[in-house]
């Protein structure tokens, strides 16, 4: 029987099971207690504040493939929301005590604080190729249990799976807010709040755009109370298949707004087109992901979080969408050069667009700024048009 505290860090023993059985035996790092979630790796070596405050991570269990985490600390500027969202966190190797200017207190207080539990001194590697072989699945984390791997491991297939699960309307603002243009106004856009992230609003922000930030359930009634000159669509947890927003986003197209989609937002312009959506094995989650944007045929490297996909035609060619004529034609803009995953959609025939990734990246690469200038060019247009 091992003692309950390792004598070296003194911390307790804690366990990882996989819903597959494979158990990793680890110490108790942040909240102590157990959690479920789906298990995740970000390839991310930078911004795990804007990682674990990221409300798509809603539900999902975040394993770091950077050995050593947290040696910058936390602070009260990035942060993407108002709280940490990931249902667990797992590293290797917790950095004993923070280093950085801007720190004000440490990741793991932050963790413990705000209830996550997580586990540390696990081979992350190990487990990361685990996830990569077998694919992301459930997983559950527990601190002071004595209970037998199979026995856990039973506990987490009890738990819902990622597949079919609708999360967007869990993490939404219940009230609407405004974001403030910067400088001059010039625009106003409607965002509908899916689990934003609080740099989306702020790209638009520097750009001139006052934002309505809405609910998740708002309609299209209460869209078209904003006045909006542009309608956006934010990235946001579950499975885009049991989205009801789809709805919504299809009058938005047919009234001829200008739209803009990031990730979740992506995959629902995908949907409301008339396009399917599936699981990727592992999916995409870190922040040197290459993508081609077949405009300008330039290779950007992008910031990702995503496990699910749009279906559509990938060589870029033209289609009618499948949703109907109102909808005119759509092409695949941009492709992952990992895996050749459709990471953008253009309209032909009416103002919109969406990517898979993220431009507002924080804490970057800034490569795929230029879409909010996209954005601002189609609004301008449609502006000049009317
Ligand atoms: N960041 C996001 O918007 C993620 C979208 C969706 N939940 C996915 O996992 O693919």
């Amino acid at each position: 029987m091992t003692a309950t505290i390792d004598p070296l860090t003194g911390r307790g023993r804690a366990t990882l099971v996989l819903e597959d059985g494979t158990a990793f035996a680890g110490l108790a790092y942040g909240a102590i207690g157990e959690t479920f979630g789906e298990a995740v790796f970000s390839t991310g070596m930078t911004g795990y504040q804007e990682t674990l405050t990221d409300p798509s991570y809603h539900r999902q269990v975040v394993v770091m493939t950077a050995p050593h985490v947290g040696n910058t600390g936390v602070n009260d500027e990035d942060p993407e929301s108002k709280r940490i969202w990931v249902s667990g966190y797992v590293v290797r190797d917790p950095a004993l005590r923070p280093s950085n200017w801007r720190s004000q207190r440490s990741l793991e207080d932050e963790l413990a604080e705000q209830g996550v539990v997580g586990i540390c001194d696990i081979d992350t590697r190990a487990l990361t190729r685990h996830l990569r072989e077998s694919g992301a699945m459930r997983v559950g984390i527990f601190s002071r249990t004595d209970a037998s791997a199979d026995a856990l491991a039973q506990r987490v297939r009890e738990q819902p799976e990622m597949a079919g699960s609708e999360l967007a309307s869990e993490v939404s603002t219940d009230e609407a807010y405004v974001v403030p243009a910067q400088g001059e106004k010039r625009f106003t856009v409607a965002a509908v709040d899916l689990g934003i992230k609080a740099m989306t609003p702020h790209r638009m922000a520097e750009r001139g755009i006052e934002v309505h930030v809405l609910p998740a359930d708002c309609t299209f009634e209460q869209i078209q109370a904003v006045h909006p000159d542009g309608v956006f669509f934010s990235n946001g947890p579950g499975d885009p298949s049991t989205a009801p927003q789809v709805t919504v986003l299809q009058q938005v197209l047919e009234a001829g707004i200008p739209f803009f989609g990031i990730c979740f937002g992506n995959q629902l312009l995908g949907r409301a087109l008339g396009f399917g959506t599936y699981k990727l094995k592992y999916g995409h989650r870190g922040i040197n992901q290459p993508v081609l944007d077949r405009t300008t045929n330039k290779v950007e490297v992008t910031a990702h979080n995503h496990g699910f996909a749009v279906d559509a035609p990938r060589d870029g060619e033209p289609v009618q969408a499948p949703a109907g004529e109102q909808f005119g034609r759509v092409r695949v803009s941009h492709i992952g050069l990992n895996d050749n995953v459709v990471e953008g959609l253009e309209c032909l025939d009416i103002p919109a667009f969406s990517v898979q990734y993220h431009p507002e990246a924080a804490a970057g690469p800034h490569d795929a700024a230029y879409l909010f200038d996209r954005f601002v060019e189609l609004m301008t247009s449609q502006k000049e048009s009317n």
